[in-house]
């Protein structure tokens, strides 16, 4: 088998970020939503960006036709087919409930309709909402609040969107609050922002996971701490490159994240948007900066090991990493 195809767990994807063209035509059928064009493969080019903002402002424009509760269970339903293909086991899934609350999009819709497409497939799904950063600290405190009564769709909290002016102490308040609540805690820093944004998200923010957390690499303090306490990295490679936080990805850091001992797994992020799902995140990532066998097998070990799921959910799949690792791997063209 193809080493990217090996069974693994995705924990940074956004299901708005799994928006394919093809549903938003869908979408803007069902919607009466005329767009500039219905033809998916127009809309796919046009998906080219300077910057994190440059694409934040595309995802929301696209995730404004997601509005019923068959929408967002379309969405997860047909992200879920091609992460199974992928070889993922295991998905935590990010959503961004305020982009759609603010729109009057009720949360019995958004969460309804994840969970139930989640609960239809073979893949361990738990959903992930994240705070809006453009929202800022009091809206953040405030929709967690809201989120709470639908405790039952979730797992954990993360901190998304605008990174640069705004940092992540304001947000403190509100996970301590997730925290209180028993739910897990991670959050998007040091994409766009700087080392010391990572360091004062450790302080503050009691995460047990950094999503990206490139930009940690220009601190050997940091790098340090992010070792020591074995905190692991959400790294997305098609990400980077899309949105210009690595120049190439022959240049990717993660060869030199794993030198420096720290905990990293290969993820999407956004594979509508960025050019591939997790397997060919894996696979380019292997192409450009020659990851061994053994290399995507470790790193496939580690995405359950940084997963939130159950010890005995984690082992099981560990060892059908290690079973299909040990069966003779080919490299096998894009699935
Ligand atoms: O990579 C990201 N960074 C911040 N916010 C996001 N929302 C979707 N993807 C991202
Ligand atoms: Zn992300």
């Amino acid at each position: 088998m193809d080493a990217a195809l090996l069974p693994k767990a995705e924990l940074h994807v956004h299901v708005e970020g799994t928006l394919e063209p093809e549903l938003v035509v869908d979408l803007a059928r069902r919607h009466g939503v005329v767009l500039p064009t219905t033809d998916p493969a127009a809309l796919r080019a046009a998906r080219r960006f300077t910057d994190l903002q440059s694409f934040l402002d595309q995802y929301y424009e696209a995730a404004e036709l997601l509005r019923t509760e068959q929408d967002f269970h379309d969405l997860m339903a047909a992200y879920l087919v091609r992460a199974e293909r992928a070889g993922v086991r295991r998905a935590e899934v990010f959503l961004d409930p305020q982009h759609h609350t603010e729109r009057g999009v009720p949360l019995e819709a958004v969460f309804g309709g994840l969970s139930a497409a989640a609960a239809a497939s073979p893949v361990s799904v738990d959903l992930v909402p994240c705070f809006l950063r453009h929202l800022g600290p009091d809206a953040a405190l405030e929709a967690l609040r809201t989120w709470l009564p639908h405790r039952e769709h979730f797992v954990g909290v993360g901190l998304d969107s605008t990174e640069v002016g705004n940092p992540p102490a304001a947000y403190g308040p509100a996970y301590a609050l997730a925290a209180a609540e028993g739910l897990h805690r991670t959050a998007h820093v040091g994409e766009e922002g700087t080392a010391a944004d990572v360091a004062e998200a450790l302080d503050t923010l009691g995460i047990e996971r950094l999503d990206h957390g490139n930009h940690s690499l220009d601190d050997a303090e940091v790098v340090a701490r992010l070792r020591d306490t074995g905190t692991p990295l959400t790294v997305c490679p098609l990400s980077n490159v899309a949105l210009r936080v690595v120049d190439a990805l022959e240049q990717h850091p993660l060869p030199a994240m794993l030198e420096a001992g720290l905990v990293v797994t290969v993820n999407s992020d956004d594979p509508a948007y960025f050019g591939g799902y997790v397997d060919d995140n894996y696979r380019a990532l292997r192409d450009a900066v020659g990851l061994t066998d053994g290399q995507l097998t470790a790193l496939a070990l580690a995405s359950f090991d940084a997963s939130f799921a159950e010890p005995a959910a984690k082992d099981a799949w560990r060892a059908e990493v290690r079973a299909a690792a040990s069966a003779p791997l080919a490299p096998q063209t894009a699935s």
